[in-house]
């Protein structure tokens, strides 16, 4: 079943996504810092009338990498091309890609660390040298054919820098984390969203489900999109707090944006008792994958103090504990 607040996005939620995809930067809520560099860079690139430099962006999905990247695009008067890694599976689909850019495009690549090395191998001459290095041929009567291509900016995405060859990395000349987001900034994109959507909403009821959002925009929006629903049903033009509060409790979302599967994975680190749990334990342990765990599930645990990631595994904090009402040496007996 999917989570509510499940940070990847569910198939049907694109274009909901899109229809509330910030624009211009006054409507890009928070991320300050990131920002303004970007606005300095681009000014200045257009200044000399350059293309910008390869933009990296990492951090946990759903936070607006490819928000950002729209924005860049529409700063720069550029196209923009948006692709994701698994899709490029031969190296034709890179090339097919590149060689059908323009001066000044922006190539916009999510989940960069999935691409393969061979593919890597094709985009280091490319964004290097702007060059197409195509490979005709086996053994001594290959050739290598250079083509040369147009000045683009590639931005890149990814959850997992750690999993980017060092080689990729530092071919972008800008580096970006973003951060999670702060329940203030939440509720303003809360608000902004309802308008879009032809809805407001009282101020409680944005903060409400601004702390059950898990710092991420896109948790944010779809349970925005919930939340409307029950005021529509109550033929209810304001989204009200008490309405509010009624839903989150019908999807099953506590006042930190816990569901069951957070409170599985505190409650198995509290029971080690100290014992640092690995990886491979904890996804088996809860029957997930190890991907979830590490990309969708800790983040966020991590960033808010519940756990901790040492060099021999993950162990529960004292927050931990104390969310459980457990002492760090009784048993629990909360589930
Ligand atoms: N800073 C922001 N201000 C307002 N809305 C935002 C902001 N960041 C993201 N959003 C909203 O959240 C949704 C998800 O953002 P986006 O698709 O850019 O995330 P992402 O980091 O690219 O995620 P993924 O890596 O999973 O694709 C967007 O549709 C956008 O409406």
């Amino acid at each position: 079943m999917e989570r509510i607040i499940e940070v990847e996005k569910f198939s049907e939620e694109s274009s909901f996504e899109n229809r509330l995809r910030p624009a211009t930067w006054n409507e890009y809520i928070g991320q300050e810092k990131i920002k303004k560099n970007l606005k300095v860079f681009i000014e200045a690139a257009k200044k000399r009338g350059e293309s910008l430099d390869h933009i990296l962006f990492f951090g946990p999905p759903g936070l607006g990498k490819t928000t950002l990247a729209n924005i860049i695009a529409s700063q720069m008067q550029s196209n923009i091309k948006i692709t994701a890694a698994p899709m490029i599976e031969k190296s034709g689909d890179l090339a097919a890609i590149l060689t059908n850019l323009e001066e000044g495009d922006i190539l916009f690549i999510d989940e960069i660390h999935r691409l393969s090395p061979a593919i890597e191998e094709i985009l280091y001459p490319a964004m290097e040298d702007f060059r197409l290095d195509i490979i005709i041929g086996s053994g001594p009567a290959a050739q290598t054919i250079k083509i040369d291509l147009p000045r683009f900016t590639l931005i890149g995405a990814t959850t997992r820098a750690g999993m980017l060859s060092s080689p990729l990395r530092d071919r972008f000349g800008m580096h970006f984390r973003l951060e999670f987001y702060t329940p203030e900034e939440l509720s303003r994109i809360i608000d902004n969203a309802a308008k879009k959507l032809g809805k407001s909403i009282e101020e409680d009821a944005a903060v409400e489900i601004a702390k059950r959002s898990r710092g991420t925009p896109r948790i944010a929006l779809r349970l925005l999109k919930r939340v409307r629903d029950f005021a529509d049903v109550a033929d209810e033009e304001k989204i009200l707090h008490n309405r509010t509060l009624e839903a989150l409790e019908a999807l099953g979302v506590d006042e930190r944006g816990f569901d069951e599967l957070d409170l599985r994975l505190l409650k198995l680190l509290a029971e080690a008792k100290g014992k640092p749990l690995g990886l491979s334990t904890i996804a088996a342990a809860l029957s997930e994958d190890e991907g979830t765990i590490e990309d969708v599930i800790e983040p966020f645990l991590l960033a808010n103090g519940f756990i901790e990631r040492t060099a021999r595994g993950r162990v529960a904090t004292l927050k931990t504990y104390e969310l459980l009402k457990l002492s760090p040496n009784i048993q629990s007996t909360l589930f």
